[in-house]
């Protein structure tokens, strides 16, 4: 294999034996393969009952219905801003309403975007958001009448100056430029994003070891090859290399099923979290254990739980190829996180971490 390859495969296990480590040296959160295989054999059936495809990427309301290059744009300038929406003010959430919708969390990002390009603003033009001002950039992300402002609002402009301004220089001002170089390979494209953009590059300390997730950079590959269902600018031979995306939503769902485990003293500092800010807003915790609050970005815990839903969902796609039926971790992940959103009353029993980083 040729030195560069190797070098892209490393990349590849590298988020793997990221999680794998953080899996053995974990204290607090477990992948119980017990659970695991409980949680392989519900997912493959119900998976099995509704088809669940690729296909199905295009179904959503705000997702491009159409696989072209301006897709590829859309695609890009959303999993640049693809992090942090929870709210610590529920009484009045960030929303965005599109068309008699209302929206929240995830699906703000997609209605503010798509509400822009009506209104005839370029906003997935890096050219644009490389040069618009603050104020042209709140406006597109402003939310409905009396809510909060979108979650880390500031750092999503500085975010679009960074990312624009290298397409414009370097890319002729379109990701498709960017995409292009990495010959359909999903780990060479994984690299050159993380070393291209330092606000993809999802890198942490963890009992002394440098431990990668790349969400960001891992679900923009996906986002592309289930928006072209695996063809044309979407093809990528190594696309089975790619894992779970660690967020704080997936770990609920994987929860649930049974395959992940808190300690009992995670248990209730996530509860009482999830009381205390959003009864009083953000507390800044950085004790360890830290008291209620946020969960500060890089603590071992949000280590853990990042790393072993990584864990468990590479586990569960195993436990199902040995049933014979392929399968990979983008499809495993887009379903649990599809299940989140449509089971989100039982999911209100499981806590999530508050955690605010531009990682996820
Ligand atoms: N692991 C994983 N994390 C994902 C997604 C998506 C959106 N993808 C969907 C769109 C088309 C595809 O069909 C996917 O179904 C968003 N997120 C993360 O969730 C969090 C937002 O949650 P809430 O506040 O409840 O909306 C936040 O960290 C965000 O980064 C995913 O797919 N997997």
């Amino acid at each position: 294999m040729p030195t560069a390859d190797r070098h892209f495969s490393e990349d590849a296990s590298r988020v793997l034996a990221s999680a794998q480590f953080i899996n053995t040296h974990s204290q607090d959160v477990f992948v119980p393969q017990d659970g695991v295989k409980r949680a392989a054999s519900q997912i493959l059936t119900r998976m099995q009952s509704v088809g669940y495809s690729t296909a199905d990427w295009k179904k959503h309301t705000l997702t491009p219905s159409v696989a072209n290059s301006q897709a590829i744009e859309w695609i890009f300038l959303v999993d640049a801003l693809n992090f942090s929406f929870w709210s610590d003010q529920p009484h009045c959430q960030y929303s965005v309403t599109l068309d008699g919708k209302t929206y929240q969390g995830y699906w703000t990002l997609c209605a503010a975007v798509n509400r822009a390009l009506a209104a005839g603003v370029p906003v997935t033009d890096a050219a644009y958001y490389a040069k618009a001002s603050d104020e042209e950039l709140a406006h597109v992300f402003r939310g409905d009448e009396g809510v909060e402002s979108m979650p880390l609002l500031g750092e999503r402009i500085k975010v679009l100056r960074e990312v624009g301004r290298v397409l414009v220089d370097k890319y002729q001002g379109r990701f498709t430029n960017l995409l292009a170089c990495c010959e359909g390979s999903a780990q060479r494209l994984v690299h050159l994003v993380v070393s291209e953009f330092a606000c993809f590059r999802d890198e942490h300390q963890f009992h002394g070891h440098a431990v990668a997730m790349y969400k960001r950079a891992q679900i923009l590959v996906a986002d592309i090859w289930a928006c072209f269902e695996g063809k044309g600018l979407g093809r990528f031979v190594d696309i089975d290399s790619i894992t779970m995306f660690a967020d704080y939503r997936v770990p609920q769902a994987l929860c649930h099923f049974g395959a992940l485990e808190y300690s009992p003293r995670l248990l209730e500092f996530l509860r009482e979290s999830e009381k205390v800010v959003r009864e009083v807003g953000e507390l800044n915790a950085q004790q360890c254990p830290p008291t209620p609050g946020l969960l500060p970005p890089g603590h071992p815990w949000e280590i853990e739980i990042r790393g072993n839903s990584i864990w468990a969902v590479e586990c569960i796609k195993r436990c199902i190829e040995e049933s014979g039926t392929p399968v990979n971790a983008i499809l495993l992940d887009f379903y649990l996180w599809d299940y989140s959103k449509e089971y989100s009353k039982e999911m209100q029993e499981i806590p999530i971490h508050l955690t605010r980083s531009i990682n996820y």
